[in-house]
């Protein structure tokens, strides 16, 4: 019988900004700017003639002063590729909050990496987050979730990346993503099975504020947990939208307060000013509440 699954991990994931290893501007100024978690990027981003400067740039990045505050995650080269075996010496060496993985096709490739990790006695709370951008990890984002159940597993974020999925399978970009929707559901309804995070697909079009935020806003609609983001100029409105507002914390405290009322004792379904409001609405408004927490205890970069 299921039952809500807890989510694995409590953190802040509205705006995820990925920041090319091999600009050092760019990791310079992710110190100053109010993005909830930094992907330093090896992979797509860093040309292959510039993949060694890139990792000592993230090697002496990570020897100065700490990201304050931001979860800190480093995407390797696939494992196959000539560049992959030392990414992850790196992350070995560099311990980052989480190490992304590009084009995940099966659940082995993840547990291949945790299986390295382990061998290397990296400590648990180094994570593993999974692209999800090929036909065959939509295919089989189901098992590659179901695998975060496996003992040991560091899973605990998948990431969309369609602009590998639309090279790969010739989907032509679209107002509102059209085509692409029942693939973005499928890895909602893998991460929602097995209590993991979700992160919405990078918008490319860095300049466009309305396209921008349209698409936030059918992110957040799908339950998205926030958003890879590519610009600093992104980051306000992933916030805002992947942040619950201030009437959605209003009417969440209106739910927690309605059951702690003691005529709400042992009830499971109340009737507040004329709408049932039911326990399992009593966990989500707690939830809201908690992220709320996390948000106004943050301190502004
Ligand atoms: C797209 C860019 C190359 C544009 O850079 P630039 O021309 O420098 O833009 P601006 O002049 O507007 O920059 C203004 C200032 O902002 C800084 N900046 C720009 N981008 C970033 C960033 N990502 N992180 C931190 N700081 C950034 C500039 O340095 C300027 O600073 P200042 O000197 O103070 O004025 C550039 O935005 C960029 O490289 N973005 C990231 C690209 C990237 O990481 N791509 C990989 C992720 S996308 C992906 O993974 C797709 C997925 O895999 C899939 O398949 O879908
Ligand atoms: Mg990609």
């Amino acid at each position: 019988m299921s039952r809500t699954v807890p989510l694995r991990s409590q953190r802040l994931r509205r705006s995820v900004l990925s920041v090319p290893a091999i600009n050092a501007r760019a990791l310079e100024k992710s110190h100053s700017l109010d993005c909830d978690a930094v992907i330093f990027d090896l992979e797509d981003s860093v040309a292959p003639e510039k993949k060694a400067q890139a990792r000592e740039n993230l090697r002496s990045f990570f020897a100065g002063p700490a990201l304050e505050g931001k979860e800190r995650i480093i995407r390797i080269n696939s494992l196959s590729s000539e560049f992959g075996p030392a990414d992850l010496d790196l992350v070995r060496a560099l311990l980052p909050d989480a190490v992304l993985l590009p084009k995940v096709d099966e659940p082995q490739d993840v547990t291949d990496i945790g299986d390295l990790l382990a061998d290397a006695d990296a400590p648990e709370e180094l994570r593993i987050w999974a692209m999800i951008e090929t036909p065959r990890g939509v295919l089989n984002v189901g098992a590659i979730a179901e695998s975060s159940r496996t003992p040991g597993s560091r899973l605990d974020c998948l990431v969309v990346g369609l602009n590998d999925l639309r090279k790969e399978t010739g989907v032509l970009p679209q107002p509102g993503r059209t085509y692409l929707v029942p693939w973005l559901m499928q890895v909602i309804l893998a991460v929602k099975a097995y209590g993991l995070d979700a992160l919405d697909s990078v918008f490319n079009d860095f300049r466009d504020g309305e396209g921008f935020d349209a698409e936030c806003g059918q992110g957040r609609a799908m339950s998205f947990a926030g958003k890879m983001l590519i610009h600093p100029l992104q980051i306000e409105a992933a916030n805002r939208y992947f942040g619950p507002s201030a009437e959605e914390i209003a009417e969440a405290e209106a739910i927690i307060s309605a059951f702690a009322d003691p005529a709400a004792k042992g009830r499971n379904v109340i009737n507040a000013n004329g709408r049932m409001i039911e326990r399992l609405h009593l966990v989500q408004a707690e939830a809201l509440v908690h992220k709320a927490r996390l948000i106004s205890a943050r301190k502004p970069a």
